[in-house]
């Protein structure tokens, strides 16, 4: 890593000089790896130790779970008489996906492993509700949950002992949101007591009887509205970290005239700009700087081509390559999926069939919310441990997971809000490393370009012909140099024909394609505000899409129950008076 780099990521201070225990900086070390602290954690774990509510706002994988952990475990330390599980769960960290509840759980497991009486523990969906009983009957410390689980224990597990609580943690309080989970956020929090008096006693000690004081701790990557009214909802005159400051204040300046009467609190006032500021919808987000972002202008029918090359090549380049392709529905994941895993090859029909082989030489993974649990499971693990495989997920696996050395992420379809384009890119170049981006684009798609500047995002183009001219092709040589086009260059013509004989000998993976084809579409017409300009179904040549699926048959066959339905869907918004949106079409998965 570069020195440079190493100088923006990492603080020139000790853990042990943010306040932290000596035992818990032994363990970050020893346990971790971790000598000295990120320039997050040193700005957050003094403002936690000193019992203040906090809002961060920090890149990606800069490492903000720590930021919050360690401290919460430095104060339950210092319970006097210790802690036991009778007394229940202290701290909460609410989080949106499954993954993530496994990935900080994992954490806290090492963090506290010499710290024995401190006991983490974890509720989600897709586990067993009766296990997870019985896990809180005998007493979790620090709990980390998604909400809908946290939400059913807090009504029906009665043994469930949250009187001790103190710390309620939301991570990526913005994707929480996202998912809809706000009413549930609400519920929690009345079940729980939204905001209460921060602050702890003067010796810094907690006593295991004395009254528990309540600290909420915020975090995200990006902020937006829905944030804010979470953090004026659970925060209380809280500590804000990474927050543009200087525009902040420029902003309050401009508008305290109007605004400082009616709003009260200087604090409250900032909450109120924050989602409101150009630092928020407009301007720039916090992104790796060492990140190397690119598009790549791939006309609709050669999509698939292009994405099974630019694979092959990054695996040919580089032995051990950890690679994620964003798709945006389930169905387009498990097809892809199966075609990457049994199409196999051979370039010259000289050489007999049985002969070919796989095209893609690394294991590939998948990941979505319509996988059973322990699917889930085996992928996330999987994934981790392997030095070299690809991902193929939706975004389920865009916010806060944490795969080592990811080196290239690809946005196979468009993310949509640029928030999402952060989170997802934001799964490679963590903690000052190295990563690639790469974003897929249709020509007709390029004004999404302008809308990712707008938050000062600029990516260069990737150099296509170079990378598909490298690709051996017998007895055509020749014809590259007459080629105009990309859909006519001789390797994606011939690729392509490959895979649309390989799917149509394998009825399976046809009626997968057909599927994927289907729901891909649906996704596409519900992209939301703005986005509705550039992402224009109408500008779509079915017949292409369909291509990009491995089909020859023309869309009205293979699409026509899609049609329908998409008919259907529009008369009966129209007879309501409604705009589709692209929630009501293609709901975000929940974690
Ligand atoms: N002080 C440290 N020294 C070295 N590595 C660290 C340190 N703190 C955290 N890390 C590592 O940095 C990586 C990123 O941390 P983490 O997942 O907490 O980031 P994040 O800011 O929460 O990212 P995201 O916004 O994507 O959720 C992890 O692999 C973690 O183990």
């Amino acid at each position: 890593m570069a020195k440079k780099k190493q100088e923006e990521i990492f603080a020139t201070c000790s853990f042990s000089s943010l306040g932290l225990l000596p035992a818990l900086c032994d363990q970050l070390r020893d346990k971790m790896g971790f000598q000295v602290p990120t320039q997050v954690q040193a700005k957050t774990i003094p403002v936690v130790l000193a019992g203040r509510h906090v809002l961060v706002n920090a890149a990606t994988g800069t490492g903000k779970t720590i930021a919050y952990l360690a401290p919460i475990i430095h104060h339950l330390h210092l319970y006097h008489p210790r802690i036991d599980r009778a007394a229940g769960t202290y701290a909460l960290v609410l989080v949106p996906t499954r993954e993530l509840c496994l990935q900080v759980h994992e954490i806290l497991h090492k963090l506290l492993h010499r710290f024995f009486w401190i006991v983490p523990g974890y509720v989600m969906g897709g586990e067993s509700r009766s296990k997870e009983k019985s896990r809180l009957r005998k007493g979790i410390s620090i709990l980390v949950a998604t909400p809908g689980r946290l939400l059913d224990h807090l009504k029906n597990t009665t043994s469930f002992v949250h009187a001790n609580l103190r710390w309620i943690i939301f991570d990526e309080a913005d994707r929480i949101l996202e998912l809809g989970y706000g009413k549930e956020i609400e519920e929690i929090l009345g079940f729980l007591g939204s905001r209460k008096d921060g602050g702890v006693s003067e010796d810094n000690t907690f006593s295991k009887h004395s009254k528990p004081q309540r600290q909420n701790l915020l975090l995200s990557a990006t902020l937006n509205e829905k944030v804010n009214h979470l953090a004026k909802m659970s925060l209380e005159n809280p500590v804000m970290i990474g927050i543009d400051e200087t525009k902040l204040s420029t902003e309050l300046s401009k508008r305290s005239v109007k605004h400082l009467k009616s709003i009260g609190s200087n604090v409250d006032d900032e909450l109120e700009l924050l989602g409101k500021l150009p630092n928020c919808s407009e301007a720039d987000y916090n992104l790796p700087t060492q990140l190397i972002q690119r598009y790549v202008k791939v006309p609709c029918g050669s999509r698939l081509v292009i994405l099974l090359s630019i694979l092959r090549n990054l695996n040919e380049m580089e032995a051990s390559q950890k690679v994620v392709v964003f798709f945006s529905t389930c169905d387009a994941v498990d097809f892809h999926h199966s075609l990457f895993s049994e199409f196999e090859w051979q370039s010259d029909p000289k050489i007999e069939l049985h002969q070919k082989k796989a095209f893609l030489k690394c294991k590939t993974f998948r990941l979505h919310g319509n996988m059973e649990q322990e699917g889930r499971r085996t992928t996330f693990q999987g994934f981790k441990t392997e030095k070299s495989a690809i991902l193929l997920c939706t975004d389920v696996a865009a916010r806060g997971l944490d795969f080592p050395n990811v080196t290239c992420i690809i946005q196979y379809d468009s993310p949509g809000e640029a928030s999402e384009y952060v989170h997802r890119v934001g799964r490679t170049a963590r903690i000052g490393g190295k990563g690639e981006a790469l974003l897929f684009l249709q020509p007709v798609e390029v004004d999404y370009l302008q809308d990712l500047q707008k938050h000062g995002v600029s990516l260069k183009e990737y150099p296509l012909l170079k990378v598909i001219d490298s690709f051996p092709l017998s007895n055509q040589r020749h014809l590259i140099k007459k080629f105009i086009s990309i859909e006519m260059h001789p390797w994606v013509l011939t690729l392509q024909k490959s895979l649309e004989s390989f799917l149509s000998s394998e009825s399976k993976l046809k009626q997968q394609a057909k599927d994927a084809f289907c729901s891909w579409i649906r996704a596409y017409t519900a992209h939301r505000g703005e986005l509705k300009r550039i992402f224009m179904v109408k500008k779509l040549h079915l017949g292409h899409v369909a291509k990009s699926f491995g089909l020859r048959d023309q869309p009205s066959l293979v699409g026509g129950s899609f049609q329908t339905q998409f008919k259907k869907r529009k008369k009966e918004q129209k007879q309501r008076g409604q705009t589709k949106r692209r929630k009501s079409l293609g709901k975000p998965e929940r974690g």
